[in-house]
């Protein structure tokens, strides 16, 4: 591990322009911090400082947890609230796979056995998504990445870091329940369980699908890979991550997420409580 310097500065995540010329460096200012923060510079020499996000940069958020632990049902409820843009790995490949490509077809291989999908094809996707202006803009929602020590250290190499890492726990026995009743309304996104959130009307319940990999023995596959991924990104992000119920209702589940990212905001922006001022 390399020198752990505290460094009392603010930092500034440079535009995507300057990123793409000086890969791997942060710039640091010197303004008094408002809340610190541990992060990882650069992708070989991971020497943590302790600095302060400046405040006028757009919220950055981490959404993590087991397959079907609750994220994209929370997402939804998240980006409602507060205008992020959602970007969500496993729809990124889904989008893929609906085009026939090979590249999707390549994906499909792996999804279908729980394993993850290779670097070289995740990496590029979510990058390129994140470097869109929107999420620029109005700040990023990523969910189901990182999933792997090399993914994390990918994004920490284009200078993408979250301001919290919200990681939602949940039982096992829990989470293949939610799997096997797990149905999606291809009209509207919406998430649905035939059993603790049903659709609304039979014309909804009729048009629902469900995933090719949510079955209970490919969830039990895709666990496997979880549990052999997730303490190695844990431990990039241990500063910053904010644990999350997510046994209780959806409900309950956001109450805890709304009150962690409310309490960020304030720390940011005392005077404003916005976002951004
Ligand atoms: N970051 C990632 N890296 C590699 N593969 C991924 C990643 N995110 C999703 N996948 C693939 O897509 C599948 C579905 O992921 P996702 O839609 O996030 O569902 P869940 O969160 O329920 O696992 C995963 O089982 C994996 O095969």
């Amino acid at each position: 591990m390399g020198l752990t310097a505290v460094v009392n500065t603010s930092i500034w995540f440079p535009s995507p322009s300057e990123s793409r010329h000086r890969p791997n460096r942060i710039f640091c200012g010197s303004n008094s911090p408002s809340s610190l923060v541990r992060i990882f510079c650069g992708s070989n020499s991971p020497s943590s400082l302790s600095v302060s996000s400046k405040s006028n940069e757009a919220l950055n958020v981490m959404i993590s947890g087991a397959p079907a632990s609750g994220k994209g049902t929370q997402c939804q409820l998240i980006t409602a609230k507060y205008g992020l843009v959602h970007i969500a790995a496993g729809d990124l490949l889904r989008a893929e796979i609906a085009t026939a490509s090979p590249i999707g077809n390549r994906a499909k291989q792996y999804m279908e056995k729980g394993l993850l999908v290779p670097d070289e094809i995740v990496v590029e996707m979510v990058k390129e998504r994140l470097l869109k202006p929107d999420s620029q803009q109005h700040g990023w929602l990523l969910d189901g990445y990182p999933r792997s020590l090399s993914q994390a250290t990918a994004l920490n190499s284009f200078s993408f870091r979250p301001h919290i890492f919200l990681l939602l726990d949940v039982s096992e026995h829990v989470l293949v329940d939610r799997v096997v009743g797990r149905r999606l309304d291809p009209l509207t996104g919406n998430i649905y369980h035939l059993k603790y959130s049903p659709p609304e009307t039979q014309e909804i319940a009729a048009r629902l699908t469900q995933r090719f990999d949510d079955s209970e023995e490919k969830v039990k596959l895709r666990l496997k890979t979880h549990h052999q991924n997730v303490d190695s990104v844990l431990s990039i992000y241990k500063d910053i991550t904010v644990k999350i119920n997510g046994n209780l209702s959806k409900d309950q589940v956001f109450a805890q997420i709304d009150t962690a990212l409310t309490t960020l905001i304030h720390q940011r922006n005392p005077a404003s409580g916005s976002l951004t001022p």
